[in-house]
């Protein structure tokens, strides 16, 4: 882990490009823009953010839907790149977001727990002593031999987040994972979120709870239209972002 004073994710001028509709350039497009030419139909999905967390700080990230919060924390999970900026990030990260995007439809859920806690760099011998731990928080012993596919949305949830939740990185991202899941699960994963920031990990939590956020997050950051308008303490960005509801009401 990075000494205590060092940032753990700085952003820095980071701008993200996307477009929407067609997938592919026109011949047109070509003739006319040129190769580096910009599409009518790209837009800022992020634009100039920038900010720095240092170990254990505990963010969330407000803003109204489509407002690039998702997208941000894809940059910090190393799955999406700028197209203008940095991002550094200087530790592991348990990605807690598109959570059940990583697991393999076809293999059972047994297969799919070595899988993603293997690819997270955990040994053999580790997963096997944590595998009892995994499949009691998601509660799923009896269909283990079961192929994911075969899931429930809510079944496959709870295996990805047992097995997430379990993986040793400071960094911890949570993307909307609360929004599903019945009550029970949802305890526990209030639980386990609270157990890992007592553990002094870094938390970046998206969400549209005002609870949750208050509860996991000392620092809030809020997006809108891609920009960051608000990084200081959690209430305070949640004040603001409320006095911009009440206006688009
Ligand atoms: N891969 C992509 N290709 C094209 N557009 C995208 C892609 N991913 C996201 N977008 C667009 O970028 C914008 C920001 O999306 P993002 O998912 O970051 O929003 P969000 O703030 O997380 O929203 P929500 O609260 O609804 O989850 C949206 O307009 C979305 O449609």
């Amino acid at each position: 882990m990075p000494a205590a004073t060092d940032p753990v994710v700085s952003v820095e001028d980071v701008a993200v490009r996307f477009h929407r509709g067609r997938r592919h350039r026109s011949l047109r497009d070509y003739l006319i823009r040129g190769e580096g030419g910009v599409r009518r139909d790209e837009f800022w999905a992020l634009r100039d953010v920038s900010f720095s967390i240092g170990q254990g700080e505990t963010i969330g990230v407000v803003g109204r839907n489509g407002q690039g919060k998702s997208t941000l924390l894809k940059l910090i999970a190393g799955v999406l790149l700028p197209d203008r900026g940095t991002v550094d990030v200087r530790a592991g990260v348990a990605p807690l977001i598109e959570i059940t995007g990583g697991f393999v439809a076809d293999l059972t859920v047994r297969e799919n727990i070595g899988l993603t806690a293997g690819l997270h760099g955990m040994s053999r011998a580790v997963i096997g002593e944590r595998f009892d731990e995994i499949v009691d928080f998601a509660e799923i012993e009896e269909f283990l031999d079961t192929p994911y596919k075969h899931l429930s949305s809510g079944m496959k949830v709870r295996v990805a987040f047992a097995v997430v939740s379990r993986l040793e990185e400071p960094v911890v991202l949570v993307d909307e994972v609360l929004a599903v899941g019945d009550k029970v699960f949802k305890r526990k994963c209030h639980a386990r979120i609270e157990e890992m920031v007592a553990e002094g990990r870094t938390l970046f939590l998206v969400s549209h709870n005002d609870g949750d956020l208050r509860r996991f997050c000392a620092r809030g950051l809020y997006l809108r239209e891609g920009r960051l308008v608000g990084d200081g303490p959690m209430d305070e960005v949640l004040a603001a972002y409320a006095d911009e509801t009440r206006e688009s009401a």
